[in-house]
């Protein structure tokens, strides 16, 4: 067999099969030599002793509040911590994007062929002896044994840092901008742009973007129900297309056009739908006072602008923030990338759209003023919305828990998805947890109680891949044990990269954008770097917005 099946090269350095089994490591570039790149250089033994360890870091991170709060008061510091994450977690990203799901080598269509996802690691080798290479069982765990064993849930595990259902459907309001697999044709490929391009709220089409205009001020088109603005009846737009299924009877005026076709189905997501088509809505107000000679093509085209900066503000400073659990202030200032290596592009990567499979945040049931609804209830429905009204229902969000990002949390209903990011990530060959360990740094699991921190999940993930680098990819992200953050240190230390690199990447970050004349002027601008969540929901919902963040009070 291929002698790269035993992934001989070390520390990044690619794996060159050659004539009657023999194989060549290319080291370039990685610091290593040596036939497998395992020689470190001079220079890299210092880096290497310099670089503190990324475990030891995290803990730092997430501690120490005391002095985190003297380091963020003193700007030149502070400045100088952002600017190292940024650029050290914006180089961890390659780009441009090296591989694709087809090919397990480099090739010109990881770049120019942009329906691909991006892959960090390229896929398994085809026939090598086993899925993961060499190590690991013949066949891939039956993956029905794996679900009931290693991810259903037995019962509720509240997320520790009391995370509520707000931030549960933030994330997935968002995400769902720029993952955005294309189904029909594989896992592999996207319809998405390969950023925070706000197509959420806007659409992914200009046709659609266009037939969710009201054509008047730059607006959104909406409605009146109740005396409050809600986005538009799919009935009253033509030419939206949403994923409503057919055998799921919804009556009309439960269905609405909104920017993500998917969005229709929980009643989360059509809150944050309503919400940000309320905020651009306010802002193009402010812009129409400011520039009143303005047309409606400029103040829509200005206000979403805009709203991608409040998107990106409130992601690092309220999202990432909570979801990290540093006490370094993490800060949105582009202006810190002006002027070195960071590039302006950015790709999704197949391995971010799975590690980003959030759903044992997701809780069994959601209750809104006294009223408890199963998560099939909400399925595909608006109604608990209109019942109690959309404030009511963002309270009960705020103030119900959301589930913990670990093991054996994933709600029984969602078992057909959950065996779907499983089997894709099987046909998309992913390397296992422990390559990806490698590939950002980190060092590999030892052991299966290393990963777990426990015995008796240790012991069945034992049975089911015998060897520690055999663990899938996705397996390994939720057996790991819990860490300071929401998600286990692998996810925080490989979902960083990702993250950081997509935000920061926009093009409303590079030196000719970040400006105050792209956001309508000097007020604009403000609009952006005062955002927040809590100002978010403040300005948009009818009633109090008294306790708005991503905690349970
Ligand atoms: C590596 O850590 C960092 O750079 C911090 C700022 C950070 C950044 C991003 C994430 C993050 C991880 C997974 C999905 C979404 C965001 C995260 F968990 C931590």
């Amino acid at each position: 067999y291929d002698p790269c099946c035993a992934y001989p090269c070390e520390n990044q350095g690619i794996c060159l099969s050659e004539a009657n089994r023999n194989y060549t490591c290319d080291c370039t570039g990685t610091g290593y030599y040596g036939s497998n790149c395992e020689i470190p250089t001079w220079s890299t033994m210092i880096k290497t002793k310099l670089k503190p360890d990324p475990e030891w870091l995290h803990t730092f991170l997430t501690s120490n509040s005391w002095l985190w709060a003297i380091l963020n008061r003193i700007p030149f510091i502070h400045k100088r911590l952002m600017t190292y994450v940024y650029l050290s977690r914006g180089d961890m990203v390659d780009s441009p994007p090296t591989y694709e799901s087809d090919h397990s080598y480099i090739t010109l269509n990881a770049y120019f062929n942009e329906s691909y996802y991006a892959r960090t690691l390229p896929p398994v080798p085809e026939h090598c002896p086993t899925p993961m290479g060499v190590k690991g069982p013949k066949e891939y765990p039956d993956v029905d044994e794996l679900i009931k064993k290693v991810f259903m849930r037995r019962e509720f595990i509240p997320e520790p840092h009391d995370t509520n259902v707000l931030f549960q459907y933030y994330a997935q309001h968002f995400t769902h901008q720029f993952f955005r697999t294309d189904y029909k044709k594989g896992p592999q490929l996207t319809k998405g742009t390969g950023g925070v391009d706000v197509s959420n709220i806007y659409g992914l089409t200009e046709q659609d973007r266009r037939a969710l205009r009201s054509g008047v001020d730059g607006k959104l088109r909406t409605q009146k129900i109740n005396g409050e603005d809600f986005p538009p009846y799919l009935k009253d737009v033509p030419g939206i297309s949403m994923d409503y299924p057919p055998h799921i009877p919804i009556p009309e005026n439960g269905k609405f056009a909104l920017g993500h076709p998917f969005f229709a189905l929980l009643p989360g997501l059509f809150a944050y739908a309503t919400i940000w088509v309320r905020e651009h809505n306010r802002v193009c107000d402010e812009l129409v006072k400011l520039h009143p000679s303005w047309d409606d093509e400029r103040i829509y085209h200005t206000a979403r602008l805009i709203i991608v900066g409040e998107v990106i503000k409130i992601t690092i400073e309220d999202y990432v923030q909570h979801l990290s659990q540093y006490k370094l202030k993490l800060t949105f200032e582009p202006e810190l990338t002006h002027g070195t290596r960071f590039q302006y592009h950015n790709r999704i990567h197949a391995e971010f759209n799975h590690l980003y499979h959030w759903h044992p945040l997701i809780p069994d049931s959601l209750n809104v003023s006294g009223t408890d609804y199963a998560i099939m209830d909400m399925a595909y429905s608006t109604a608990p919305v209109f019942k109690h009204g959309l404030d009511e229902f963002i309270h009960a969000m705020v103030n119900s828990r959301a589930g913990a990002l670990t093991n054996r949390n994933h709600a029984q209903v969602l078992y057909p998805v959950l065996k779907k990011v499983l089997e894709n990530g099987r046909e998309l060959r992913f390397q296992g947890v422990n390559a990806y360990r490698r590939r950002f740094g980190m060092v590999p699991f030892t052991s299966f109680e290393d990963m777990t921190g426990e015995t008796e999940l240790a012991a069945i993930l034992e049975e089911l891949y015998g060897d520690i680098d055999a663990v899938e990819y996705y397996v390994g992200l939720l057996a790991e044990r819990p860490g300071p953050s929401i998600t286990p240190l692998t996810m925080v230390n490989i979902g960083g990269p990702w993250s950081v690199k997509g935000l920061l990447a926009n093009p409303i970050c590079s030196p000719r954008y970040w400006k105050p004349s792209t956001f309508g002027g000097e007020e604009g601008f403000n609009i952006i770097k005062t955002a927040s969540l809590e100002k978010l929901f403040c300005l948009n919902m009818k009633g109090s917005c008294e306790g708005i963040s991503f905690k349970v009070p």
